[in-house]
């Protein structure tokens, strides 16, 4: 126990620490801003956690009930997310070209994911990166996978809003258009108060849709098309959340071979 928790305060008091320094200084505001204003503190992760799970491989049930995906789409919830890579490829982000990719495998290096309340924090300069878990290619199926993860989070009683003392974003005001930034700027503008931190990840946490759900995940139910594609829809809060789902050709594939099998 020990162990772990001098390990999870090195990730968060210094690597993390750093980290946001250097995202501080791209917003051009103090070097210990985001540590000092945004961070949580109090523990080894503040309000955070550091988790550490073992994934064995699914049952052929789970991977038709699924179509493959282990994790939906989805952005984490708070300022930086420290993932370690790993050998078993199961983790995909989305790219500009709107297709999931494969997170290759880097040994000893460290993934980092972008949260929400950095997006909002940076007022839109920052993306959340829009990643999921999915079946790992065939040659890994039978592999046990090991998922380590620290969540940084951000002070619970806090309202997520852009860091106005920013000189990037008073030189270049707030980009707008995309992500879970422009859902709180909707919110703001009406006059209305947008979540806590504490209730955006609560929620978030609390009603994490699963991949087997069969009843759910279909077009008219938690999904629905725009533009022909396949997105997952939901609502926290007053806060509409559209992430893709897209339809997968080469899982089309595979199931057909199972079904052939
Ligand atoms: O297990 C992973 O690689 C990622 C998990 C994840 O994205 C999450 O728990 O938010
Ligand atoms: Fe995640």
């Amino acid at each position: 126990m020990d162990e772990i928790e001098a390990f999870s305060n090195y990730l968060t008091k210094s690597v993390n620490r750093r980290l946001l320094t250097v995202l501080s200084r791209v917003l051009e505001l103090p070097d210990d801003y985001l540590w000092d204003n945004v961070q949580s503190h109090g523990s080894p992760t503040g309000e955070g956690y550091f988790r550490h799970a073992l994934f064995r491989p699914v049952q052929k049930q789970t991977q038709e009930a699924s179509k493959g995906l282990r994790m939906h789409g989805h952005t984490d919830f708070g300022l930086t997310t420290l993932l370690f890579s790993v050998p078993i490829s199961c983790l995909q982000i989305w790219g500009r070209d709107e297709q999931w990719y494969y997170v290759p495998y880097k040994p000893g290096a460290l993934v980092i994911n972008i949260g929400d309340t950095l997006e909002i924090v940076s007022g839109g300069h920052f993306k959340a990166t829009r990643h999921r878990v999915f079946r790992p290619p065939a040659d890994q199926l039978h592999e046990e996978r090991l998922s380590l993860v620290l969540f940084n989070s951000s002070i619970g009683d806090l309202r997520m809003a852009p860091a106005h003392d920013s000189k990037l974003i008073q030189r270049e005001g707030c980009v707008e258009e995309q992500g879970v930034y422009k859902e709180f700027k909707k919110l703001t503008s009406q006059g209305k108060l947008v979540p806590t931190n504490r209730q955006w990840r609560e929620i978030q946490i609390a009603t994490c849709t699963d991949p087997t759900d069969t009843v759910n995940n279909r077009v008219g139910a938690h999904q629905v098309l725009i533009d022909g594609k396949v997105m997952h829809q939901r609502e926290y809060m007053g806060v509409k959340v559209v992430l893709p789902v897209i339809f997968d050709f080469q899982l089309l594939v595979f199931i057909l071979s199972l079904l052939d099998s």
